[in-house]
């Protein structure tokens, strides 16, 4: 069943095309991560469905309810969506307690209570309801805006960026607690964000988008290992992208011959593999001196030690334009600038659509 339906919803700043029909649709209960890069029309998608803004056509249908058909729509305050910005917009004079129970009535005799309860779901100890925000951590300050949200009982959770301020151990452990408490709340959910990482790891449905459209929609690993295009695919993660000729489910490349799940195509296409399918080991000198040259030869141009892993790029002999493949090995093992190496893949490559 579905939560939230955009149709054809289209939004222009001057001469700025901002949205230009974004076709969505948000499960029950799902979490959605609207995913893209800086100027694509995220924050633009967020503030049309939060009410701030109308579109310029198209709908917005909130558990059937019709909230926007193009300008005439249902004011924010009485969709029942509720809304944590990128700094949580704490009230800074008031304590915990009134900031979480904001929207609630005041002299409601289970105000206390549902306070209580409310924290008790963002996993915040009540021993911190008569402080001040700027007496919380960033993690803390954030969790009780999304409290605060949650006394709505919304039918609908947007979060715009609510992990950006965090330093990144807080944020992974932010995102996973929040994701968790949604998730156990049933709450229909969308992230927005530019963190491709983010948004795999936070949503069961991404939806990417590029210069105000959705490229595309999807589970998160589908979109990860079979991306429609190219830009996605980078967009996404470090990927490999080599030119193929492809038969009958096999893709013959600069790194050899390759399974793909295509069993269609035929004739030259392009194909994508993850540095993750690729390895590297040093290169057997004895075999090549024997006439025995493995497959896939090539060298090492670059490194980057990240830790637990090092990220190299590797220049392939056997490539007649010169293709450079991106290879992750472990941090501790990884060879040189210069090293000669052996690569090979493993996993299924995966041929993008013809265009
Ligand atoms: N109020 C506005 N007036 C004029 N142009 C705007 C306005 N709001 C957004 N835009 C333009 O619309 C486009 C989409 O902006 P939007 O803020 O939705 O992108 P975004 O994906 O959220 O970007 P970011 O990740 O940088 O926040 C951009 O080109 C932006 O300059």
């Amino acid at each position: 069943m579905t939560t939230l339906e955009l149709h054809g919803v289209h939004k222009s700043y001057g001469n700025v095309a901002a949205l230009k029909g974004i076709q969505l649709s948000v499960p029950r209960g799902s979490r959605t991560a609207i995913v893209g890069p800086s100027g694509s029309g995220k924050t633009s998608l967020l503030r049309i469905i939060a009410g701030f803004e109308a579109p310029d056509a198209g709908r917005v249908v909130l558990q059937g309810d019709v909230l926007a058909d193009g300008p005439a729509i249902v004011p924010a305050h009485q969709r029942g969506i509720g809304y944590v910005p990128q700094d949580g917009a704490l009230f800074p004079h008031l304590s915990v307690a009134d900031n979480v129970g904001f929207g609630l009535d005041k002299s409601a005799p289970d105000r206390k209570a549902r306070i209580n309860e409310l924290m008790d779901m963002v996993s915040l100890d009540r021993a911190m309801l008569q402080r001040r925000p700027h007496e919380l951590s960033g993690g803390q300050q954030q969790r009780v805006a999304l409290a605060r949200a949650l006394a709505q009982r919304p039918k609908l959770m947007l979060l715009d960026e609510p992990f950006s301020a965090l330093d990144t151990g807080l944020r992974a452990s932010t995102r996973k607690a929040v994701a968790r408490l949604l998730q156990d709340a049933g709450i229909t959910t969308i992230l927005v964000t530019h963190d491709q990482a983010e948004a795999l790891s936070f949503a069961d449905q991404v939806a990417v988008m590029r210069g105000g459209l959705l490229a595309q929609v999807g589970m998160p690993l589908d979109l990860y290992l079979r991306p429609n295009d190219p830009v996605t695919a980078s967009f996404l993660g470090d990927a490999v992208v080599l030119d193929a000729t492809l038969s009958a489910g096999w893709a013959d490349c600069a790194l050899g011959r390759l399974p793909t799940q295509d069993h269609a195509r035929v004739g030259s296409g392009q194909i994508l593999l993850r540095p993750e399918q690729l390895s590297v080991s040093p290169l057997d000198t004895a075999a090549v001196s024997a006439g025995e040259a493995p497959s896939c030869v090539g060298t090492v141009v670059e490194t980057d030690f990240c830790g637990s892993v090092c990220e190299l790029i590797v220049q392939l002999d056997t490539s007649a334009n010169g293709a450079r493949v991106h290879v992750h090995s472990a941090g501790l093992e990884a060879p040189g600038v210069g090293a000669r190496v052996q690569v090979s893949a493993r996993g299924m490559a995966h041929v993008f659509p013809a265009s």
